[in-house]
């Protein structure tokens, strides 16, 4: 059973500011997450990346707070095996068989090779690429690769799973796909999510944050959000619209 204290988010960004010389990447944003899957949805620059950075301790917010399972975020030691990362644009040893690249994570993230191992083959059997373990990274598909980089991402079955765009570059049944591994994993852990794909979003999320220019314009239910398109049922319309107001819903 994992632990988690009953009522608390899992993780929290408090009045977060990031800055980059004179640009503001995150204007005192506040974002919480509890389990079940929250989506970080949001423009180019919108901060989305920032703000994963911050909550894994890769990035130092200049104001603010950051929590991440009772604790500040550190770049080492156990809050880290606790938390799983999938990166934007994931890059995996090429000349690794799938089997030991997914191992060699989970030695990373702490467990014993022997452990990692077998948790490597539950991994893989996640994101259905069991029959690929002894294949070389390099020779695997654009989607197949993102797959093997989830199942690296959850090895060591973190409580907290960081996904930098999953699905991206994958088509429609491989994304259909991914995201189911994701939804299933969510049964159990809490997963953040940044994407840019709506579609996505309706089929995976419990909640909605949207980010734009460092600060929340909606943060509700996927309900809610969905509601936004009203009676046209327009959803692109209506999540394009929230960045014609300066205030959050
Ligand atoms: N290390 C850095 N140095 C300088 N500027 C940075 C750095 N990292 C991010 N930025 C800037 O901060 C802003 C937010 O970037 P971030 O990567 O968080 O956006 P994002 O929402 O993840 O975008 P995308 O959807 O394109 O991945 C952008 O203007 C970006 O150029």
């Amino acid at each position: 059973m994992r632990s988690r204290v009953v009522g608390s988010p899992v993780f929290a960004a408090r009045n977060v500011t990031v800055r980059f010389g004179r640009l503001v990447a995150l204007d005192g944003i506040s974002v919480t997450g509890s389990p079940g899957v929250t989506v970080l949805l949001g423009p180019n620059g919108a901060g989305k990346s920032t703000l994963v950075a911050c909550l894994l301790g890769d990035q130092v917010p200049d104001s603010g707070e950051v929590e991440v399972l009772g604790g500040r975020p550190a770049k080492r030691g156990s809050p880290q095996r606790r938390i799983g990362w999938l990166p934007q644009d994931p890059q995996l040893p090429q000349r690794f068989r799938v089997a030991e690249m997914v191992t060699y994570a989970g030695w990373l993230k702490g467990l014993d090779w022997s452990d990692a191992r077998t948790a490597g083959i539950a991994a893989l059997e996640r994101v259905d690429l069991v029959d690929r373990s002894a294949s070389l990274v390099k020779e695997l598909s654009g989607g197949m690769r993102r797959r093997a980089a989830i199942a690296a991402a959850t090895v060591h079955e973190p409580e907290v799973l960081l996904l930098d765009e999953p699905m991206a570059g994958l088509d429609p049944q491989q994304r259909i796909a991914v995201r189911d591994v994701i939804a299933r994993y969510a049964d159990t852990a809490t997963v953040l999510m940044c994407t840019h794909i709506l579609q996505d979003v309706v089929a995976v999320a419990n909640r909605v944050v949207v980010v734009d220019h460092g600060v929340v314009r909606f943060d509700g239910a996927t309900e809610a959000f969905t509601a936004l398109s009203g009676r046209t049922g327009d959803l692109e319309a209506a999540y394009l619209s929230l960045f014609d107001v300066r205030t959050s819903a």
